[in-house]
């Protein structure tokens, strides 16, 4: 039987973004794409990221994240499913470690992060400092200047879009600075096609963002192996770090996406900081026959 079969994990969202958390440590079992994949198809646990909590790796840290995608990929962040992780760290019964002061540090394939309780449902994740460079984020091509990118699609003298913002939180960003409102554009369609553009070579999030005042922006998400999404908080923490870049907005902001709104600061430290809510919709237990057929 797969070492997932009838695991118990908890159904949540954060802001709308679909997340399902999965406490592995003390087990020494790690999921495959081909699991991640398996779980995200069946509807009691689907979900846009998988976050499973492991053992600590680094001392003074409160616990492993490795986040999938609804394809099986991996990403080093995720803010929405950071907040729920914290959420079952803090209060589910058989998730629940004793932490001291309402705050934790976790640790993802890009970093440290730190999670602060802010009230009863609402976190704020210290999502660290932006990353600008153009290999960092990672683009194919040198551009030293990232607030603006040589990319366009539509017909070459009247495109529907261009020049976004580059952004790396930890995973890779294209904001789309928009006059319109973002429900117009068919990012459904423009997603796909943009994720995977050979600029970006580990594929990016596309982002559709309208700033409609010094500190409200109005956002769409298509992410990087899930597509369209209710929310995406490193979207919106890389969404404001590009508009203040560019002089649109201060270094604060609300980012209202159709799932819900995140507070998003930039510190004068460079951290970014996001604060937003965490719901749990119920628990389930993953039933064998989702992994039949998958190699161990
Ligand atoms: N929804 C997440 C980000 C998810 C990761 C993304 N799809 C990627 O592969 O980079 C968030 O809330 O930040």
């Amino acid at each position: 039987m797969n070492a997932l079969a009838n695991h118990r994990f908890l159904k949540m969202h954060g802001a709308g973004n679909a997340i399902v958390v999965l406490d592995l440590r003390g087990t020494r079992i790690t999921v495959s794409g081909a699991e991640a994949r398996a779980i995200a198809e069946d509807p009691r646990s689907r979900f846009d990221q998988l976050m499973v909590m492991h053992d600590a790796v680094t001392p003074n840290t409160d616990a492993y994240l490795r986040i999938y995608n609804t394809d099986g990929s991996r990403s080093g962040a995720c803010g929405n499913g950071t907040r729920c992780v914290a959420y079952a760290m803090f209060d589910d019964p058989a998730m629940a470690r004793p932490a001291e002061g309402g705050s934790l540090t976790l640790e993802t394939e890009a970093g440290l992060v730190a999670v602060k309780r802010v009230a009863d449902r609402s976190f704020t994740v210290d999502m660290g400092k932006p990353r600008l460079k153009w290999d960092e984020i990672p683009l194919r091509d040198p551009f030293p200047d990232t607030r603006r990118i040589e990319l366009q699609i539509g017909p070459i003298d009247d495109p529907i879009m261009h020049s976004p913002a580059a952004v790396s939180m930890g995973n890779p960003h294209a904001i789309f600075f928009v006059d319109r409102d973002p429900d117009e554009y068919d990012l459904a369609q423009i997603g796909p096609m943009l994720e995977a553009h050979p600029i970006f070579p580990e594929r990016a999030n596309i982002s559709v963002a309208q700033v409609l005042g010094r500190d409200l922006i109005k956002l769409r998400v298509w992410e990087r192996g899930a597509g369209l999404t209710l929310a995406c908080g490193t979207a919106a923490c890389a969404t404001v770090v590009a508009a203040s870049r560019l002089r649109m907005i201060g270094r604060q902001a609300t980012v209202a996406l159709p799932g819900g709104q995140l507070s998003i600061e930039w510190r004068a430290d460079d951290h970014v900081l996001m604060t937003g809510p965490v719901f749990l919709e119920g628990e389930g237990t993953f039933a064998p026959e989702i992994f039949a057929g998958i190699q161990e």
